[in-house]
């Protein structure tokens, strides 16, 4: 351990050396000192520099003495970026008294998915603000807990503290914002994508009852009994028995605007399963491999549009292009995961495609693709559904349509159904060409047949 001697050279000695122990560097700070005052400095700058440096040693020695309490006296919680977690505990702290005092805040526009059942979002573009970059002292229940918030290339870790070892306080805390964001969600769908190779919750979407998205009803009934089936509580022993892995697979395809993607939305809602969604155009085999062993248990992964993804037919992807590809997924890179160690079990893979006969037939096979559901262009019976959609008779709205009743909109609907040629328009077409007329049934009864004549010919 050395100190700084009036000549300006270094010697040691025991008191100096038990002093740096405790607090390494005063020795240095408190040599210069003298230093400095041995060579004359009288008056205010003398007292000037001694302020300073007891200043600049008395933060650097709250800092050292905090980490020892830290690292020795206190519990930590530490809260990744992304994991839910996250957003349980950022939404409970946005709306905490503390956070009125923070002096480094983050704000951000809270979208009306992620309010509190019971904010008023009357106004436009509500704001949140949280705490950002620094530590926060907040009481609860009676404890004194530190908030730290971490930056990082633009996200933010978050740790919280408690005093002493016994860390109940910071569990019962996570638990609380855990029972309040459940709450809060309830109803909605937690929709994952990939971000910087992690999963990470990009929106929550109101649950769409699967009674509203129309199709076959056979069909509909088929898959749902299907994926019924497959959730039920003792389907995965009895997997486990056979040594089959539990997993399912699903094929929607048809054109667009048919109602895959909402099929496959209203099923998780009806299942209160998350969403997990992957853009298999920009990410490498390794992240997509990394991403489905990061799956939890009992959850939907939707991969959108897969005949786009540069995972077509084998026959029309050159071999070295595909080995050589380390930007996107290749198909080998995706049945890999589909079928490997690293591919969660008790997951539901839905793939969506326009060109099911883009597909390679390995990707389609049973295994990886247990049902192949055909969304089909609106037939009589889905353009009558979806009129009926628009027009049915809702008890407060009664007084809008008042002079239609039930056997009315029927005839309507049959008659509107009629007009519009059959495997001509998506179920999409039709629902927003009525959206143009919801305030009248009859008006888009007049107005379908010059809508048809002017969309298709
Ligand atoms: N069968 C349907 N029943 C009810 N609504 C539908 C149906 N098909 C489409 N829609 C409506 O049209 C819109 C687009 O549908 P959706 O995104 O589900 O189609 P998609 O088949 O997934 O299309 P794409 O292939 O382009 O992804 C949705 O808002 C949905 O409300």
């Amino acid at each position: 351990m050395s100190a700084i001697n009036e000549g300006g050279s270094y010697h040691s000695t025991p008191q100096m050396s038990l002093i740096e122990i405790l607090f390494p560097g005063l020795g240095m700070v408190s040599a210069s000192a003298k230093h400095l005052l041995a060579n004359n400095l009288e008056g205010y700058t003398g007292l000037l520099c001694t302020f300073g440096i007891s200043v600049l040693f008395a933060r650097y020695a709250v800092r050292y003495v905090w980490e020892i309490v830290r690292n020795y006296f206190t519990s930590t919680i530490y809260v990744s970026y992304y994991d839910e977690a996250y957003d349980m505990l950022v939404d409970w702290v946005a709306d905490q008294p503390f956070v009125h005092n923070a002096h480094s805040l983050i704000a951000r526009v809270r979208s009306p998915q992620r309010a509190n059942n019971n904010q008023n979002l009357t106004k436009k573009k509500p704001l949140t603000f949280s705490p950002w970059d620094g530590s926060f002292l907040f009481w609860y229940k009676g404890h004194l807990l530190i908030l730290h918030c971490a930056v990082k290339e633009h996200r933010e870790d978050l740790y919280i503290s408690s005093i002493g070892l016994n860390a109940n306080i910071l569990k019962n805390l996570i638990e609380d914002c855990r029972e309040r964001y459940l709450k809060d969600t309830q109803r909605k769908i937690s929709v994952f994508e990939h971000r910087d190779g992690e999963w990470k919750k990009a929106r929550l979407r109101p649950v769409r009852p699967i009674s509203t998205v129309i199709m076959d009803k056979q069909v509909k009934d088929d898959i749902l009994r299907d994926v019924d089936e497959f959730l039920d509580q003792n389907m995965q022993d009895w997997y486990a028995e056979r040594g089959i892995p539990y997993k399912r697979g699903y094929l929607l395809f048809g054109p667009p605007g048919t109602g895959k993607s909402s099929f496959s939305l209203s099923l998780a809602g009806k299942h209160e399963l998350d969403i997990y969604t992957l853009q298999l155009s920009n990410i490498s085999d390794s992240t997509m491999m990394r991403l489905f062993a990061e799956l939890p248990p009992y959850c939907i992964v939707l991969l959108e549009d897969v005949d786009t993804a540069g995972v077509g037919r084998r026959d029309s992807v050159d071999a070295d292009q595909e080995s050589e590809s380390k930007s996107a997924v290749t198909l080998s890179g995706l049945l890999n995961v589909l079928d490997g160690v690293s591919s969660q079990e008790s997951r539901i893979l839905i793939m969506t495609t326009n060109h099911i006969e883009h597909l390679d037939e390995a990707l389609i096979r049973p295994g990886r693709s247990d049902k192949k559901v055909h969304f089909k262009l609106a037939d009589q019976n889905i353009s009558t559904q979806l009129f009926h959609t628009v027009f049915k008779q809702v008890p407060n709205q009664k007084q809008c349509n008042e002079e239609y009743d039930d056997d009315t909109i029927k005839a309507l609907a049959r008659d509107f159904a009629s007009k519009v040629p059959e495997q001509v328009f998506s179920p999409a077409e039709v629902l927003s060409f009525l959206l143009e007329h919801k305030k009248s049934p009859l008006d888009a009864v007049s107005c379908v047949e010059s809508w048809v004549a002017n969309a298709k010919y």
